[in-house]
């Protein structure tokens, strides 16, 4: 079985495939002074709990947090008996080398998803991935990464706007009809829903005008329903194309020879 682990800043989400076959995926808050004995009680149980066997035999990570790096290694090598690939590092090849300026290294979250997009959608491509951070990786004709946006996240500006403002409570996201609200939770809800529609809709009319020809736009994360309610913004949206892409990744790396 492979175990592909995308690590956000926020969540790390494992998944387990038997080749090309998805089994199963679960989720746990990052934290980087989570150790590998902790990892395995918990992937171990809820591995063993669904009935898959614990034949782990390779590994792919990716993750926009590095400090958790470490113990996700020592996990693979003292529970599984492997060296994990590690998606942006030297020895990890990609299947189309990323555009991006001199000595850039772009997240490695980023080159999954680009590799997860050509796969299913084929080149020119906006992913829109809404995580920590809401990113737009753009994806060339020939599924090169080329670039794209990182604008805050959806929680995160809510959380900042409570942090800096004593009268501004923490709310959660909605989808408000009316723009103009008439109490503070609402002015808030308003501002977030509203301003993330138009900031999805003016940054993929830009990202189109700016490249001159229609890409699709495929958004991944778990609030993407929420801002394509009654909207056209997206193509589709796939909730598990980070983790595809890791897998891609993987086999390419394997008919490489590599790891
Ligand atoms: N289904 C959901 N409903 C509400 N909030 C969500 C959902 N999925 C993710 N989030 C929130 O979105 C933010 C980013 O989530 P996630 O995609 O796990 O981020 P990352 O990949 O950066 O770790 C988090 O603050 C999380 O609580
Ligand atoms: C922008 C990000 C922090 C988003 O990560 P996430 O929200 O999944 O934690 C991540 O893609 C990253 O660390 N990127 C490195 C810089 C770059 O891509 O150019
Ligand atoms: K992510």
């Amino acid at each position: 079985m492979l175990l592909c682990i995308d690590t956000g800043n926020t969540n790390t989400v494992f998944s387990i495939w038997d080749g090309r076959k998805f089994l199963s995926h679960w989720r746990i808050s990052t934290d980087h002074r989570r150790t590998a004995d902790e990892y395995f009680v918990w992937l171990s149980t809820l591995i063993t709990g669904q009935k898959f066997g614990l034949e782990i035999d390779a590994c792919i990570i990716s993750a926009t947090a590095p400090r958790v790096v470490f113990n996700l290694r020592v996990l693979c090598s003292r529970y599984f008996n492997l060296r994990p690939l590690v998606v942006g590092k030297p020895e990890c090849l990609l299947p189309v080398q990323p555009r991006v300026d001199p000595g850039q290294r772009p997240g490695p979250d980023r080159l999954a998803n680009t590799a997860g997009a050509f796969d299913r959608h084929g080149g020119d491509t906006v992913v829109v991935d809404f995580g920590t951070a809401t990113n737009f990786d753009v994806v060339d004709k020939d599924g090169a990464y080329v670039g794209g946006v990182i604008a805050p996240g959806v929680n995160l500006s809510l959380e900042a706007l409570h942090m800096a403002a004593a009268a501004l409570p923490h709310v959660d996201v909605t989808t408000p009809e009316r723009v103009i609200g008439t109490n503070t939770v609402a002015c808030i809800q308003s501002g977030i829903y509203w301003g993330y529609i138009g900031l999805i809709e003016g940054i993929t009319q830009r990202i189109r005008a700016e490249r001159d020809r229609p890409m699709k736009v495929v958004a991944t994360g778990g609030l993407a329903p929420l801002f394509d309610q009654g909207f056209d913004l997206f193509d589709a949206i796939e909730d598990d194309l980070t983790v595809h892409g890791l897998r891609l990744i993987h086999d390419y790396n394997k008919e490489m020879g590599n790891g």
